[in-house]
């Protein structure tokens, strides 16, 4: 039995895929985390001969394996630096399309690949969606940091008000979360944030920030998945 959450998940990653990835696309941007999965599952679903003649770039480990498990043509953004559209999850999107990501610790290879596409489409369920940034997601904003800094940049962060930021430990493994680019991660929560870019803004300019989980005027349109199984679309 699939949860409402998978549900609202793949509802909303289906709508996405058909409504952007189209046939004359030949190089798309593949997000990480299990909303993703979805977007993967829908594109396997295409014509095999239209997948065949298209490149697909992963923004982690994860979404690689889920393309070259599909059998899906892979390449790096240093290949096809010309995306023609990206599709990727979020933690939190608010009323302007801004979003918190990096809860999976995969953002700085999400944003270059974003960046990268003419399109930047968000995909998610219900939770994720809210008017303004840090009004349901709590662990914080990711901000990937050079190992050596981290410590730091903790306390510069701490100082600019979020007395709460730490460094994400790993679960099955003594020490820090390192991420696929082997750096360390923190999470600053910095309560209900009414200008992410100011605030990226400030973050990214600590030395030793390697990237910032907020994605600011990226995204083109977000789609959330409702519990009552519609599709949500907020468009800039
Ligand atoms: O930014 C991300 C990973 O760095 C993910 O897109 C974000 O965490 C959402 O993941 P999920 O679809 O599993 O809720």
């Amino acid at each position: 039995m699939t949860s409402l959450i998978e549900q609202a998940k793949q509802k909303a990653a289906y709508q996405a895929v058909d409504e952007h990835v189209l046939p004359s696309h030949r190089v798309i941007g593949v997000g990480s985390g299990s909303t993703v999965v979805h977007v993967v599952a829908r594109l396997l679903q295409r014509d095999p001969e239209l997948n065949a003649k298209t490149v697909f770039v992963p923004t982690s480990f994860q979404s690689r394996g889920l393309l070259l498990d599909g059998g899906l043509n892979v390449g790096d953004v240093d290949q096809y630096p010309d995306i023609d559209v990206t599709i990727d999850g979020a933690d939190e999107v608010d009323s302007q399309l801004n979003a918190i990501k990096g809860g999976g610790g995969a953002h700085l290879q999400e944003k270059v690949v974003a960046e990268a596409a003419k399109k930047f489409v968000i995909v998610a369920d219900y939770r994720k969606n809210s008017k303004i940034l840090g009004e349901q997601w709590k662990q914080g904003v990711p901000i990937e940091v050079a190992p050596f800094a981290w410590r730091v940049v903790l306390v510069k962060i701490q100082n600019m008000g979020s007395k709460d930021a730490k460094l994400r430990m790993a679960v099955a493994k003594a020490g820090p979360v390192v991420t696929d680019n082997g750096n360390f991660l923190i999470d600053a929560p910095f309560g209900l944030i009414q200008d992410p870019a100011n605030l990226l803004k400030d973050i990214k300019l600590i030395t030793g920030v390697v990237e910032v989980g907020l994605f600011c005027n990226m995204a083109e349109i977000a789609y959330f998945g409702n519990e009552d199984g519609s599709v949500a679309i907020r468009t800039k």
